[in-house]
């Protein structure tokens, strides 16, 4: 059981729009509406392909409520912790052409007991014997920068491995802290947490190689159109396909991650189907996780070892 905690979710809205005219009324062709935040995105995937997961979050006001609806009605496992802020809506626009442009609201603020009680919630879970932490998103105000030291503090406490998915100050903390199994961040997250730009497989790699030098195992960076590196001391693997055209980006990094700890197996095998999974997201409208019948395993194509010379764009 792979239980997975969002401390900021949100019921996410995507409007599909022709194209966008920004200052303008624009009329939106579809509206979509879905559970997100990256850790309820990971267990909705996760749980689309029978693989057991279950979903951490703090609710509260009539957007919460209808987030928990919609986990419900998608047969995703939640533990709702309620919260006296309103939980969020983030906006997401989409144009023909794929262009997607994202607004996130800051969410509601959280009182230090409401942060503990997400966090007694996981260790439940883990005293219940899930065997995986995944921590995922950004965090709310009143949190603390270092709610992922936190998790990974409980988690080594029953020997779970813990896997996150941040950015900004909470990825440096838990970074620094240590003693984390996976991190996935995008290309931009990495080199934000590195303090330069990343333009070659071997920006990436060496990034990538100081965040395990500081005590993480696996990080998985995800490359947008390029596909994703999967690093590790004994390793570089690339993985990536042919350049799509998104119905919607949202959700296609959690996606990933979800394919990636779907099942062990060998790194390649594992960063293929976490491509598959990315890819497989991006071709569906608003923030929908892809089904079985949606992976193509076979569009993907890794590479052990890649020219570290070779610029991202190329990939
Ligand atoms: N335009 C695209 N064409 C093909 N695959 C894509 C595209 N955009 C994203 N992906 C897939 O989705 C994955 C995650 O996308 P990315 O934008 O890196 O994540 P995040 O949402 O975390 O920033 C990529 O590794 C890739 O497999
Ligand atoms: O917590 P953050 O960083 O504000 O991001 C939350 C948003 O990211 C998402 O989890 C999507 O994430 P990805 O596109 O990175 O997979 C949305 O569902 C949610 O609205």
């Amino acid at each position: 059981m792979i239980v997975t905690l969002t401390p900021n979710p949100s019921l996410d809205r995507a409007l599909d729009v022709e194209r966008l005219e920004v200052g303008e009324v624009n009329r939106a062709v579809a509206a979509h509406v879905h559970a997100g935040g990256k850790g309820i995105n990971v267990s909705r995937a996760l749980v689309r392909h029978g693989v057991p997961s279950i979903a951490v979050l703090p609710v509260g006001g009539t957007d919460g409520a209808r987030l928990v609806t919609l986990l419900a009605e998608h047969d995703v496992p939640a533990v709702a912790v309620p919260v006296d802020g309103d939980t969020r809506s983030n906006l997401t626009l989409v144009e023909r052409d794929g262009t997607t442009t994202k607004v996130n609201a800051p969410g509601p603020v959280l009182s230090a007991a409401e942060r503990d009680a997400l966090l007694d919630a996981v260790e439940q879970q883990l005293t219940a014997g899930a065997d995986t932490v995944v921590g995922a998103g950004s965090l709310p105000v009143g949190a603390g920068a270092d709610l992922y030291v936190r998790l990974a503090r409980v988690a080594a406490r029953h020997g779970v491995p813990v896997v996150l998915d941040t950015s900004g100050a909470p990825f440096v903390a838990a970074v620094r802290a240590g003693g984390l199994e996976l991190v996935k961040p995008n290309d931009d997250e990495l080199a934000e947490l590195v303090g330069h730009r990343l333009d070659t497989v071997g920006d990436v790699v060496d990034a990538a190689r100081q965040v395990i030098a500081a005590g993480t195992r696996t990080v998985l960076v995800s490359l947008g159109a390029h596909g994703a590196l999967l690093v590790r001391a004994e390793g570089t693997w690339w993985a990536g396909g042919d350049p799509l055209v998104p119905l919607s980006t949202v959700g296609a990094g959690d996606s990933t991650l979800a394919g990636y700890l779907a099942a062990d197996g060998d790194p390649a095998d594992r960063l293929r189907r976490a491509v598959a999974w990315g890819r497989a997201a991006v071709l569906l409208p608003g923030t929908a996780a892809p089904a079985p019948s949606d992976i193509h395993l076979d569009d993907v194509r890794v590479v052990t070892d890649p020219d570290t010379r070779v610029a991202l764009k190329e990939l």
